[in-house]
């Protein structure tokens, strides 16, 4: 399957941005399912090793029916999310990287029950600023909180990641229980906007004791994180 092509859609008028967003992260951390969770909020407990790349699309509607009653010209903020959900195995990798480029923002996925998944991450972001275009927004996910009992990493560590890295959020998240699988693409959706110039507001949701937002991140292959590695 090819990646469509970037940017802002023209002749389609059912959406007003395309945004594509790559999920990646070791095996088993649970992309697939996060993926699927986001799409329908099903989860099922098998689930194949993906092969290579698969392909999701849900079109969000932010903020959609308040923006029509307050300005009139402003148009309804309909995203399109196309979620490209990449193998983590290595065998993989060559394919998985071509999807790289043409990515607005990047999913860091780890297990929350598996230390070696998030010590993983860094290997992750470099391979965005590897291969990914610039400015590509970064969320770091710990996926299955809802494996408590068997946790191996604090959400503080993930948080102190974010700060360190400049990543935009730190959420945990349950595919199973669908708890903040939304909210990760929605506070990924809010941030593409408003850099696409749209007057959106960022915001965590207010009931989740496991989302970190930053409002000072650095999108990868920025000029800003250009310069943090020159002086490091
Ligand atoms: N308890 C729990 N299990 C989960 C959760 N998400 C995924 N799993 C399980 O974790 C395993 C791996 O899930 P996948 O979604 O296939 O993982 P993946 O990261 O896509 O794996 P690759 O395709 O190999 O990269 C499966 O057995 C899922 O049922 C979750 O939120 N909670």
């Amino acid at each position: 399957m090819q990646p469509p092509t970037a940017g802002r859609e023209q002749p389609d008028d059912s959406f007003d941005f395309l945004f594509k967003i790559i999920l990646i992260g070791d095996s088993n951390v649970g992309k697939t399912c996060v993926v699927q969770s986001f799409k329908s909020g099903q989860f099922s407990e098998k689930q194949q090793n993906t092969i290579g790349v698969d392909f999701t699309v849900r079109t969000l509607d932010i903020e959609g029916k308040k923006i029509k009653s307050v300005s009139v010209y402003r148009p309804e903020c309909f995203s399109q999310m196309q979620v490209w959900d990449t193998a983590g195995q290595e065998r993989f990798r060559t394919i998985t990287q071509s999807y790289y480029r043409s990515a607005h923002g990047a999913m860091i996925a780890y297990d929350i029950t598996r230390r070696s998944t998030f010590e993983s991450v860094p290997h992750w972001i470099r391979e965005v600023e590897l291969y990914g275009a610039a400015n590509v927004v970064l969320c770091l996910i710990g996926n299955k909180s809802d494996m408590e009992s068997e946790r191996r990493v604090l959400f503080q560590e993930a948080c102190s990641m974010a700060e360190e890295r400049g990543i935009l959020a730190a959420l945990e998240t349950s595919a199973k229980e669908n708890q903040n699988v939304d909210d990760a693409f929605m506070m990924m959706a809010r941030e593409l906007l408003a850099r696409n110039g749209m007057d959106v507001q960022q915001r965590a949701p207010s009931d989740s004791p496991r989302v970190l937002l930053r409002s000072n991140s650095r999108p990868i292959n920025s000029p800003e994180r250009i310069a943090d590695k020159k002086c490091c």
